[in-house]
């Protein structure tokens, strides 16, 4: 546990650690001296002799004086490593997290996570705060009164050793019984964590179709999997925790009955007998307190464990360029990407020029978004390259590549702050001005307008109190304010009411100007607008050329746009 706790521990902060450890065992060997000195005072005090006793209770005063003080210190560093490590475990953990590929996370993942990023890290500094000190006294302690007491009386010495060491086995053996259940208790744990996130980013479907709380039965039954395996558990801890305490019972007996033993057969003075039960009350005690708080240190390690397993997880090799070769273009070469086993793009080459719109349209589940993640490497490719400013991505710094990149998808996420705090998230530098007009470019001017405090109404979670339209004008004002050169864009499949559908085309129009702009286009006015439209089917381009290449072209692109022309009621002349 100790070397557990060192790895996670933040470098800077190691010395100290090594400090506190030395605290801790001092402490201990201390506190086992202050018993084994009960002996030696005891015994001129009861022969009548107080002068002799002077002595020995001076160096009592002064180890018990100096045991507090080493308590106090070594509580103060558990408790700052504790508040550093809290620290630490977050940000590395965070960052980390920036850096690993999407595909890493999902529900179960998601849930595990603030399973072990809550509890898990609050069980975590548990142990510098408070559980190290009484686990690692419990066995120092009495081990140091075990040897101490062979100086007074081997035989006393001996039955110390013996009894600690049959209760410390008889220890192990209570812990792997009650560990058996842990592994049932993390996966419960872990489960009902995933279904409680589950449960409360699929609110609005599970109130759209009427199915709130009472009748949830997947997170009911991973409520009722987390009841059976504490249940469980206490079963297993009742029953070892009993035999324990039987043991230590019996060993107590055993200590009294072959000191009285040694005392009658008169081997043993009054004194020593006297010093003998102190002994033994101050032996027990500490060994006791180990099972008490050994639960709770198995399951700080195993949190030690599943945080590793985090921060084991390889993150996108980090590209070493840190200006791309020329700015503003895309191109795709031969590149194939599957999600796992499964492949979605197959052989897709393209070039987006710098300051033309490629509009990507194809049937759904074709690899559109796919396409669009990948050229803000949310995933590294299988096959080919994808460059973006004219380097390879993979080459690219995260810095240097976000700095090419403004992202609009459909699934906006707004926090829970002002419209203007949100739009600021492009960039954080930006001057009011500059945000006033990017909203005023992404008509979210209009919106404001409307919401009851202005610039100051927050937005709600996620964006809650916006429509679908009026989050992704947010989101092209986000992207504006940014400024970078390439946009990708993912639009709303949603029917846009026309005041809406007016809106985003001008912001579109906005965000085009200047700019390269990468969409996933649903909007027949965009799909006509583009320099180049990339037709996917089935992972591949099928077809690719302009609006007026296509559309006399028998093919997938005018089977798409007589669909949506058809579906829209609409006829677009360009
Ligand atoms: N994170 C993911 N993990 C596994 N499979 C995924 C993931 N994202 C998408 N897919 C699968 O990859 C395929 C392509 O998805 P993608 O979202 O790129 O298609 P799309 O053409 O954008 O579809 P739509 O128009 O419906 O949004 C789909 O079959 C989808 O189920």
């Amino acid at each position: 546990m100790i070397r557990k706790l060192f790895r996670i521990v933040d470098p800077d902060d190691r010395p100290r650690f090594v400090r506190w450890i030395g605290l801790i065992a001092a402490f201990s060997v201390l506190q086992g001296i202050c018993v084994l000195l009960v002996v030696p005072v005891l015994r001129p005090l009861l022969e009548g002799d107080r002068d002799a006793a002077v002595p020995w209770l001076t160096a009592l005063a002064v180890a018990t004086v100096a045991t507090c003080a080493v308590f106090y210190a070594q509580a103060m560093h558990g408790q700052q490593i504790a508040d550093d490590l809290l620290l630490g475990m977050h940000h590395r953990v965070g960052d980390h997290l920036a850096r690993l590929p999407l595909s890493w996370f999902g529900t179960d993942r998601t849930g595990r996570l603030t399973q072990s990023m809550s509890q898990g890290t609050q069980n975590i500094i548990g142990v510098p705060a408070h559980l190290m000190q009484p686990v690692v006294s419990g066995a120092l302690t009495p081990a140091v009164v075990a040897i101490g007491m062979f100086v007074f009386d081997w035989r006393l010495g001996a039955a110390l050793l013996v009894s600690g060491l049959v209760l410390l086995a008889t220890h192990n053996w209570a812990q792997t019984a009650i560990a058996r259940s842990f592994g049932a208790i993390d996966r419960a744990a872990v489960e009902s964590a995933s279904r409680v996130v589950e449960f409360a980013q699929c609110q609005p479907v599970l109130r759209a179709f009427g199915r709130t709380g009472a009748d949830n039965v997947l997170l009911d039954d991973a409520l009722t999997g987390q009841r059976r395996a504490y249940d469980e558990m206490n079963r297993n801890a009742v029953s070892a925790l009993m035999a324990f305490s039987v043991v230590v019972q019996a060993a107590f007996v055993a200590l009294i009955a072959i000191g009285v033993a040694l005392a009658l057969g008169g081997s043993l003075d009054a004194a020593e007998l006297i010093a003998l039960l102190v002994l033994v009350t101050r032996f027990v005690g500490p060994l006791i307190e180990i099972v008490d708080h050994a639960a709770a240190l198995r399951m700080a390690s195993e949190d030690i464990d599943r945080i590793d397993e985090v921060l084991a997880v390889e993150p996108l090799p980090e590209g070493a360029t840190v200006h791309p070769t020329t700015s503003g273009g895309v191109s795709f070469k031969n590149v194939a990407f599957g999600y796992g086993d499964r492949q979605v793009l197959r052989d897709v080459s393209f070039e987006a020029k710098p300051g033309t719109l490629t509009a990507i349209v194809g049937p759904s589940g074709a690899g559109k978004t796919t396409l669009l993640r990948l050229a803000a490497r949310f995933w590294d490719v299988d096959a080919g390259v994808v460059q973006v400013g004219g380097t390879d991505v993979r080459e690219l710094a995260t810095e240097a590549l976000m700095n090419q990149l403004a992202m609009v998808f459909q699934d906006v996420y707004l926090f829970d702050d002002t419209i203007e705090a949100n739009i600021r998230l492009g960039r954080p530098d930006a001057s009011l001005d500059e945000i006033r007009d990017a909203a005023r470019l992404a008509r979210v001017d209009e919106i404001v307008d409307r919401l009851p405090d202005g610039w100051n109404t927050r937005v709600g979670e996620g964006g809650v109190s916006l429509s679908g339209g009026e989050r992704q004008r947010v989101s092209i004002a986000r992207a504006l304010v940014k400024q970078a050169p390439i946009v990708l864009l993912d639009e709303a499949t949603a029917a846009l009411d026309p005041d809406n559908e007016a809106a985003v085309s001008a912001a579109m129009r906005a965000l085009a100007e200047q700019r390269t702009l990468l969409v996933v286009a649903h909007r027949l006015p965009t799909v006509a607008s583009a320099d180049q439209i990339l037709v996917l089917d089935e992972g591949r381009i099928v077809q690719s050329g302009t609006h007026d290449e296509l559309i006399d072209a028998p093919g997938r692109y005018q089977d798409f746009w007589r669909e949506r022309e058809r579906a829209k009621g609409w006829r677009l002349t360009v």
